[in-house]
C-alpha cells in the first residue's frame, strides 16, 4: 500500500462503510451488490485480454463470448431483477457498451411496455432465453428524430400519396396488405436506411423497427414493428433484408452498430406492437390513448442515463483524486519535499466540484428512477396524467447531467497530466464510451427544447392562475423579478436560501423565453418561427445571474473554505463509491495507490514490445546496410528480398 494513500485514509473523519450504505440505499443492498460483483470478478469464464491491445474484431468477438457467458450465468444464478442484471452486466463489461445492450436495455423493455399478452408469449419468452436477439431501430441515416404530426405527408386524415414531396419526406413505411394480412416494409430512399442501432450489424436476429404505418390509404405516423432480420438457424440475413456494420466509431468498439435497408419485407399483422394502437384485420386503425406511448422506451433509458452520468463521474474522480494523493510535483516552499498534487488549491478546485457533482447526480439518479417507476406504474394502470412531467424531467435531466459529466470527465483526465492521456488510466475509455450519451436517446439540445416546451406551458398555466404541482410548482409560487428589482437576499450557508435563489432564477429564465417568443411572434407571425428564433433563450441559462458582485465574491471565498474542509476526506469520499479495482480497471486509480510499478508493468504488455525489433523495422535495418537513405524508395522492396 502506498504510504500517502494510507495516511489519507487515516485522516478521514467519517465512516466510509456507512456512506457506502447510504449511496447503495441500505447495508443489505451493499452486501448484495458486492455479492453479485464477486460472482463476476472471481469467475474465470470472464477472464479477458486487455481490450486496449486488441483489434476491433477481436474486441467484438471477446465481448460476444462474455455476453453469452453472462446470459448463461444470469440464468444459472436465477438473477432476473433488472437492477441486479444491470450490476452484473456492468461488472462483466466495465465501462464498455456491449453487443447485447440494446437487447437488454431496449428490445426487452419495449416488449414489456408495448406488447400484447400474446406477443409476450411469442417474443418476450424466447428473447429472455436468447433465442431471439433483438435491437431497437429508430434512427435513420437522414433523420434522428420524428415529427409526423405536423407534416402534410403524414397525418391521420391525409391520404398517403401527396404531390410535390421531397425525398426527405420519405421515411421507412409499413403498409398493411389486408389480402395477405401482412405489413410490407420498405426503406424508400437512401436516407431512410436505419443507421446506428446497436447489435444490429452482426448480432441480432430481430429488430423493433419504427416506421410510418399506412393502412386504408392513410398514414398514421410512427409505430413499432417486430421484424425478423436473420434466419434463426443459420443467422444469414433474410430475403429483402440488407444489413451490416456501420464501421469504426469514436468508441463503442465492442458494439456492432448497424444499418438496415428494408426491401418489400413482409411481416404478419400481429408483428405490430399492439398493446395501445391497433390495426384490425380489415385494416381499420384504432388509435392509442396517447400517441407518445410509442416513445416510452426512450423515457426509460433517458431516466437510466441520469444514473449513468453519476457513475461515470464517480469513476473519473476516484481515479483522479487517488492519483492526486500519490503524485508529487514541484516545491511549494524551497527546500521542502514536493507536495502531493492534491494539496495545490487549483487541483482541488478542479476535482472537488466533480466529486460533489458525482454525489449530487447519484441522488438525482435515484430520484429519477423512483419517479420513472412511480409514473410508469400509473401508466400501466391507465392513468396517463404524469406522462408530460415524466417526459420533461427525464429529457431535461438526461441532457443536463450528461453535458455536465462529459465536461467533468475531461477535467479529471487533464488533472492527471500526461498519464491521464494513457489508456492505462481508463479515463480516455470512460470519455469515449460516455460522450455519446449527449447524442443518443435524443440529442441534448433537442431534449432541452422538449423540457422548455413543458416549462412554457406550465408557465402560462401558472400565469392563468392555476396552482401547479410537482417539479414546476415554483412557477405558481414565485413572481419573476426584473433585474432592475435588485438582488434577493442570500445566505450561502443555508441550502433553503440557495434553492430559493435557483427557483427565482429559473422562473426569470422561463419568463425571459416566454417574452422572447411573444416578441418574435409579433415580428414573424408564425409560432414555429418564433420558437426557433427564441431557441437560445429556451435552452441556455442566461449569463445574468441573480447575484450581486459582493454576493458572488462571498461565494468565491466560501468555495475556498469548502476546499480546505473537504481536503482531509477527499480520498475517503471517493472510497465510499466502493468501485472495485477490477471494475475501475485503472492503473492511476488503484485502491493501493501503487501507480508507478503497475504503469511500467502495463506498458510492457504493449504488443509493440512483443519483439525487440518489430518486423516493420527490418526495412530500416536493410536500408541502413545498403546505405540507401535518400535514394528512390520503391526499389527498397526488391533490395530487401536480395539481402
Ligand atoms: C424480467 C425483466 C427483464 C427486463 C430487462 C431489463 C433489464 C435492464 C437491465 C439491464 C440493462 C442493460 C443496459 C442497458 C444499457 C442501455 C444502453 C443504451 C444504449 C443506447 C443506444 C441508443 C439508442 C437510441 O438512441 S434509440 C433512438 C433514440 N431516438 C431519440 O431519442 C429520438 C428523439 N426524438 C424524439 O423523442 C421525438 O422525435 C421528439 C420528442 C424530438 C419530437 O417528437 P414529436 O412527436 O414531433 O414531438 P413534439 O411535436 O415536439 O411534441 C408533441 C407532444 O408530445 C410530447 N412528447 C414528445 N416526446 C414525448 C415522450 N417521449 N413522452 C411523452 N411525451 C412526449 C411533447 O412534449 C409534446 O407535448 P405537448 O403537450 O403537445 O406540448
Ligand atoms: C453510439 C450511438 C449509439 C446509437 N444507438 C442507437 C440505437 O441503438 N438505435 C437507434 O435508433 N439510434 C441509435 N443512435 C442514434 C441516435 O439516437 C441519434 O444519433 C440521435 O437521436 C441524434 O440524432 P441525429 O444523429 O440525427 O442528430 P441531428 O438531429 O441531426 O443533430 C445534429 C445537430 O442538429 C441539431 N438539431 C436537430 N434538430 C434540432 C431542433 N429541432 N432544434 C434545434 N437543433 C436541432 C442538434 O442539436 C445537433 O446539434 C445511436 C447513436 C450513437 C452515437
Amino acid at each position: 500500500m502506498n504510504p500517502d494513500i494510507v495516511k489519507e485514509r487515516q485522516n478521514a473523519t467519517f465512516n466510509v462503510e456507512k456512506l457506502t450504505n447510504i449511496l447503495d440505499g441500505s447495508p443489505e443492498k451493499t452486501r448484495r451488490r458486492r455479492e453479485i460483483e464477486s460472482m463476476v470478478l472471481n469467475d474465470p469464464d470472464f477472464q479477458e485480454q486487455d481490450p486496449n491491445f486488441l483489434s476491433r474484431s477481436e474486441r467484438y468477438d471477446q465481448a460476444v463470448r462474455k455476453s453469452a457467458q453472462m446470459i448463461l450465468k444470469l440464468r444459472e444464478f436465477g438473477i432476473s431483477d433488472p437492477d441486479e442484471i444491470y450490476y452484473y452486466k456492468n461488472c462483466v463489461h466495465p465501462d464498455r457498451p456491449e453487443p447485447l445492450d440494446l437487447h437488454l436495455g431496449m428490445f426487452l423493455p419495449t416488449l414489456l411496455n408495448q406488447a400484447t399478452p400474446e406477443q409476450m408469449d411469442r417474443f418476450f419468452t424466447p428473447a429472455w432465453n436468447l433465442q431471439i436477439i433483438g435491437t431497437y431501430a429508430q434512427t435513420e441515416m437522414g433523420h434522428g428524430w420524428w415529427r409526423c404530426s405536423q407534416r402534410a405527408s403524414c397525418s391521420a386524415t391525409t391520404p398517403t400519396v401527396l404531390p410535390a414531396l421531397t425525398s426527405e419526406d420519405w421515411r421507412p413505411q409499413a403498409t398493411f396488405d389486408p389480402a395477405t394480412q401482412e405489413f410490407v416494409l420498405n426503406s424508400p430512399t437512401i436516407s431512410s436506411i436505419k443507421w446506428w442501432p446497436g447489435g444490429l450489424g452482426k448480432t441480432s436476429n430481430h429488430a423493433i423497427v419504427l416506421a410510418q404505418l399506412h393502412t386504408q390509404g392513410n398514414c398514421h405516423g410512427l409505430h413499432a414493428f417486430i421484424v425478423p432480420i436473420r434466419d434463426m438457424d443459420t443467422h444469414v440475413p433474410l430475403p429483402g433484408i440488407v444489413v451490416g456494420d456501420i464501421g469504426p466509431k469514436f468508441g463503442f468498439s465492442e458494439v456492432d452498430n448497424g444499418f438496415l435497408k428494408l426491401e418489400n419485407v413482409r411481416i404478419p399483422l400481429d408483428n405490430m406492437l399492439m398493446k395501445y394502437a391497433k390495426v384490425e384485420p380489415d385494416g381499420t386503425y384504432v388509435k392509442p390513448p396517447s400517441a407518445k406511448l410509442t416513445y416510452g422506451t426512450m423515457v426509460f433509458i433517458r431516466s437510466m442515463i441520469v444514473g449513468q452520468s453519476a457513475l461515470a463521474l464517480a469513476k473519473s474522480c476516484t481515479i483522479a483524486i487517488r492519483y492526486s494523493a500519490v503524485r508529487h510535483q514541484s516545491e511549494l516552499k524551497p527546500g521542502e519535499p514536493e507536495p502531493q498534487i492534491l494539496n495545490f488549491q487549483t487541483q482541488q478546485h478542479k476535482l472537488f466540484p466533480v466529486l460533489a457533482t458525482a454525489y449530487a447526480f447519484t441522488f438525482v439518479g435515484q430520484y429519477m428512477k423512483q419517479t420513472y417507476n412511480r409514473i410508469s406504474g400509473d401508466i400501466h394502470e391507465g392513468d396517463y396524467s404524469g406522462l408530460p412531467e415524466l417526459h420533461a424531467l427525464s429529457a431535461g435531466l438526461k441532457a443536463f447531467t450528461t453535458w455536465a459529466a462529459n465536461g467533468a470527465i475531461e477535467v479529471c483526465r487533464m488533472s492527471c497530466g500526461g498519464h491521464g492521456y494513457s489508456r492505462s488510466s481508463a479515463l480516455p475509455d470512460i470519455y469515449v464510451e460516455f460522450t455519446p450519451t449527449c447524442t443518443y436517446e435524443g440529442e441534448n439540445t433537442v431534449m432541452m427544447l422538449q423540457t422548455a416546451r413543458y416549462l412554457l406551458k406550465s408557465y402560462s398555466q401558472a400565469r392563468g392562475g392555476q396552482q401547479l404541482q410537482g417539479s414546476v410548482s415554483y412557477l405558481s409560487r414565485l413572481q419573476p423579478q426584473p433585474v432592475s428589482a435588485g438582488v434577493p437576499p442570500l445566505n450561502i450557508q443555508d441550502l433553503a436560501s440557495l434553492v430559493q435563489v435557483y427557483q427565482l432564477r429559473a422562473a426569470n429564465l422561463v419568463e425571459l423565453a416566454a417574452t422572447s417568443i411573444q416578441q418574435e411572434l409579433q415580428l414573424r407571425h408564425s409560432q414555429e418561427d418564433a420558437w426557433n428564433s427564441s431557441a437560445i433563450d429556451l435552452v441556455r441559462a442566461s449569463d445574468a445571474g441573480l447575484l450581486s458582485v459582493p454576493q458572488a465574491l462571498q461565494v468565491s471565498a466560501h468555495i475556498k473554505e469548502l476546499l480546505i474542509q473537504l481536503r482531509p476526506n477527499a480520498v475517503a469520499l471517493v472510497d465510499a463509491f466502493d468501485l472495485n479495482d477490477k471494475k475501475l480497471n485503472s492503473v492511476l486509480g488503484r485502491y493501493d495507490g501503487n501507480v508507478y510499478e503497475h504503469l511500467f508493468e502495463w506498458a510492457r504488455h504493449s504488443p509493440l514490445n512483443a519483439s525487440e525489433v518489430p518486423p516493420a523495422l527490418t526495412i530500416i535495418v536493410i536500408i541502413k546496410h545498403n546505405q540507401l537513405i535518400g535514394s528512390f524508395f520503391p526499389r527498397s522492396t526488391s533490395l530487401s528480398t536480395s539481402t
